[in-house]
């Protein structure tokens, strides 16, 4: 087990042939910095901008964020199955940097399982181990080294024994297991007992369900005791039901093992419940950092505060007056003191006004209410969202044409056409930037 730092990790990628890639806007700390390449200047693909991440011992971390934003590289820098343009790695004490997979001790999990289709579930389990003992002894990056890194032409089993010596040949029918084989033995059983796959250890990869073929990869990075795992989008191959229960099934085993976890996602759910703390990516750079329940109470931006929630916050432009709150529309909020005090730079300008759609009630007529049109019901059983359009025709003070989401109780009927009127949790609504679009209430 170890702690992860990464340290200003950079990772450029040349543009593909007969591909024009339009200049990308760089920070003046981008602009400046020592590790910039001939390559970037040459218009190269900036996948990950100075990625800064301390990993402590044994945390289960959640890399999360939009398609393209770079999460799969920078697990695959960490795996060394990527060259990094620029920053440092640290494992523990020792500097990966220069070191191939296979000495990292880092084992990963796939979203395809990357299984050996021609072996059994046993000896896909062994795997790692027995080129371990091959190698002897040292760490191997388990299914990432195997098979990602073309070095290694995949011998046949019984090769592989006898390179490693574990296996003599003797009369027909009789086999000698060495003390290493029987030590191997012991391993994969053990994890096939943790994972509740004992009786498929004899079975081909063709002849296990999606869910299986995750748990023998998830086992053959287990067995190999490594001190981090990295684990890409998992769960993506299964159906929903075998999603959630695998999804715990790994909380679990992760707790009980201790080992360092950095898990890639797209899905907020997978973020939220799994995670000890979650670390949101947009466009090659991390936006925060922090457990799931301070990014959905407090998110440092307005991209984070979009990203976690279903359906997402809703964004309202309000005008500021002190201690009014004020939209086009005929709605006027006074604001308790506490927030005056917060947004006091901000008198006569402009906000960004957040708010979840769970924060979001239907109320009676009031000046402090909003007034809405009911546009759509999701009705889905345990509550409904509803879609409503701001009363205000001529301004647009959402980004989304003035509709605004919110989840009510199945029982509180709503009907399409109908006119209602909102009220906001007062101590549920945050602030931000309308320029940088920096969270100014709550702040982190
Ligand atoms: N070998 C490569 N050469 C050039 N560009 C690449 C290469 N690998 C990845 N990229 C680009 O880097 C960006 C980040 O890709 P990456 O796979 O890390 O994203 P991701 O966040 O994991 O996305 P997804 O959730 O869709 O898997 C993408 O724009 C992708 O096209």
């Amino acid at each position: 087990m170890a702690q992860v730092i990464l340290e200003n990790v950079y990772k450029s990628f040349p543009p593909r042939r007969g591909e024009v890639v339009a200049s990308q806007p760089q920070t003046p700390l981008e602009s400046g910095n020592k590790n910039d390449t001939a390559q970037e200047r040459a218009g190269s693909v900036n996948v990950l901008r100075r990625i800064n991440l301390t990993i402590p011992d044994g945390e289960f971390m959640v890399l999360v964020g939009p398609s393209g934003c770079g999460k799969s590289t920078l697990l695959r820098l960490i795996a060394g199955l990527e060259v990094m343009t620029g920053g440092n790695i640290w494992v523990g004490d020792r500097l990966i940097n220069d070191l191939p997979p296979k000495e990292r001790d880092i084992a990963m999990v796939f979203q395809n399982y990357a299984l050996y289709p021609h072996m059994t579930v046993y000896d896909n389990i062994a795997f790692g181990l027995r080129r371990r003992e091959k190698a002897g002894g040292a760490g191997e990056a388990g299914g990432a080294g195997g098979e990602i890194t073309s070095s290694s032409p995949h011998l046949p089993i019984w090769a592989e024994n006898l390179l490693m010596g574990a296996t003599r040949i003797l009369p027909k029918g009789l086999r000698y297991i060495s003390d290493k084989e029987r030590q191997i033995n012991e391993q994969v059983r053990s994890v096939a007992q943790l994972l509740q796959i004992e009786g498929l250890l004899n079975r081909l990869p063709k002849q296990l369900s999606g869910g299986q073929r995750q748990r023998v990869a998830l086992g053959r990075a287990i067995a190999r005791n490594p001190q981090v795992f990295l684990m890409d989008e998992p769960l993506s191959n299964l159906d929903a039901k075998l999603r959630a229960e695998t999804r715990s099934q790994i909380v679990k085993l992760q707790r009980q093992l201790g080992t360092t976890t950095i898990y890639v996602t797209h899905d907020q759910t997978e973020a939220m419940t799994m995670g000890d703390r979650i670390a949101i990516m947009s466009e090659g750079k991390i936006q925060q950092v922090a457990s799931p329940l301070e990014i959905y109470n407090r998110p440092a931006n307005r991209f984070v505060a979009e990203f976690i929630g279903s359906p997402p916050m809703n964004f309202i432009r309000v005008e500021f007056h002190a201690p009014l709150l004020i939209t086009n529309s005929q709605f006027r909020l006074t604001l308790p003191e506490i927030w005056e005090t917060a947004l006091q730079k901000y008198d006569g300008q402009t906000l960004i006004l957040g708010i979840r759609p769970e924060h979001l009630s239907i109320s009676v007529p009031a000046t402090k209410n909003l007034p809405v049109q009911v546009d759509l019901v999701e009705n889905l059983g345990h509550d409904s969202f509803v879609a409503v359009r701001l009363g205000d025709q001529g301004s647009q003070i959402t980004d989304k044409g003035n509709y605004l989401q919110l989840r009510v109780p199945p029982d509180r009927l709503v009907r399409s056409g109908e006119q209602i009127w909102l009220s906001l949790t007062p101590d549920k609504i945050h602030f931000f930037d309308p320029e940088t679009e920096l969270a100014i209430f709550p702040k982190q």
